[in-house]
């Protein structure tokens, strides 16, 4: 019988994720990799994220029962302009990564006709890490997977065969239309990462005579600046394609900012704590990392005196409880006297292990 074939184009941290996912529930399937990025589609098919690398998108095009584009937005609108020249398989699925929806729907519909079908697809969850070398199968696990048919509600079937498709991600599965996609995602991803990137800009300018700033920074603008090292290019696309609903954002934040503007400027004491208590309860009331635009890494952190000799005493005492550790680093030191260490875990449940494991002899925290 003739094997299925996905065609992935875009191998980097999302495409190679969604490579080593449809693996985990369609092993026999033949995944054939795409990427202007020579090392990219070399790398892939070393780390054996895909099985075979294509240099020629339109043969490989037809060849495929699935095609899933996984490069950044404006990309991917070109892309599906190539696809609608070519004879593709009758009932081929196209379906797409990208942070913004409206844009590539709109273009799917006017351009792919009869000949495909286009659901579009968003993982919530991520990194600011880019490259196939930081694709992990599990990166969506749990996590929200917005998807929008591009045919609404006429393409049921094809939604249902994709989500096969994507069982192996381990995502839960929500679809919804594009404007409603563009805004939620807008409120919640984008605008975040717009702040990031201009809080990180504004410290970066104030520093610049001195250095200090830098030198200082703590946890608080650590945590809220992490998404700053997101890929340029993918930002560029989505603030071009989510344009209009990101500046009504900015308009609405120039009013937030005056709120607490005006808190501070009349020393209104119960004013602020207010504005705080809101805002904690918010917060505190998110659910917790397994749902959601929450990366899908089950990091630990761990306070440890900087002293020689402290990662071997924390990796033997996981060692002897048999958990593995996927990445350790050093991300903080205070006046150069405690440390905190983030220890990252395959599973939510060696997490909560290794908590239980470290909690006697360490301070630990899910969250920094
Ligand atoms: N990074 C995240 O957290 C995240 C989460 C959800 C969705 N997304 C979306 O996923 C998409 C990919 O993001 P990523 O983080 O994997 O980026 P990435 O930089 O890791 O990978 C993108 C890949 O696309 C390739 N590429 C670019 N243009 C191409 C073209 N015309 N043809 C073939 N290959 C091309 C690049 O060479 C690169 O290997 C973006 O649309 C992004 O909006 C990202
Ligand atoms: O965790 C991160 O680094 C992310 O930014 C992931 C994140 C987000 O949560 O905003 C970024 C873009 C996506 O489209 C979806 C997820």
């Amino acid at each position: 019988m003739e094997k299925n074939t996905v065609l992935l184009i875009g191998l980097g941290l999302i495409g190679g994720s969604i490579a080593l996912g449809i693996k985990r529930k369609h092993e026999k399937c033949r995944i054939i990799g795409y990427d202007l990025n020579e090392n990219q589609l070399k790398l892939a098919e070393t780390l054996k994220v895909i099985d075979e690398s294509s240099t020629d998108l339109a043969s490989s095009a037809t060849e495929a029962d699935l095609i899933v584009i996984a490069t950044p937005v404006v990309q991917t609108e070109n892309i599906i302009d190539q696809l609608m020249g070519l004879q593709l398989k009758k009932n081929v699925i196209i379906t797409d990564v990208g942070s913004t929806k409206k844009k590539v729907v709109d273009i799917a519909r006017n351009k792919l006709g009869g000949k495909a079908v286009f659901i579009g697809g968003h993982p919530m969850a991520g990194s600011h890490k880019s490259g196939v070398t930081a694709a992990r199968a599990h990166l969506f696990e749990n996590a929200f997977y917005l998807l929008v048919p591009a045919e609404g509600e006429n393409s049921s079937d094809s939604v249902e065969k994709l989500k096969g498709w994507l069982e192996g991600t381990g995502a839960v599965f929500v679809v919804m239309d594009e404007k409603e996609h563009d805004r939620l995602v807008g409120i919640i991803s984008h605008f975040p990462h717009v702040l990031a990137a201009s809080l990180v800009n504004y410290v970066a300018d104030e520093d610049q005579a001195k250095g200090t700033l830098s030198r200082f920074a703590a946890g608080g603008f650590r945590d809220i600046t992490r998404i700053a090292s997101s890929s340029p290019e993918m930002w560029r696309d989505i603030l071009l394609h989510n344009r209009e609903v990101l500046l009504s954002l900015l308009d609405q934040w120039d009013e937030e900012l005056g709120k607490i503007k005006e808190l501070i400027k009349d020393e209104n004491s119960q004013g602020i704590l207010d504005y705080f208590t809101r805002s904690k309860q918010f917060r505190d009331r998110l659910p917790g990392r397994s749902k959601g635009a929450i990366p899908s890494f089950y990091d630990l952190y761990v306070d440890v005196e900087d002293e020689p000799g402290v990662i071997a005493s924390i990796t033997k005492l996981l060692a002897e409880e048999k958990i593995s550790i996927t990445n350790i680093r050093i991300i903080e030191t205070r006046e150069d006297i405690m440390g905190v260490l983030r220890v990252s875990f395959r599973s939510e449940t060696d997490r909560q292990e290794a908590q239980k494991k470290l909690g006697p002899y360490y301070e630990t925290y899910l969250d920094k």
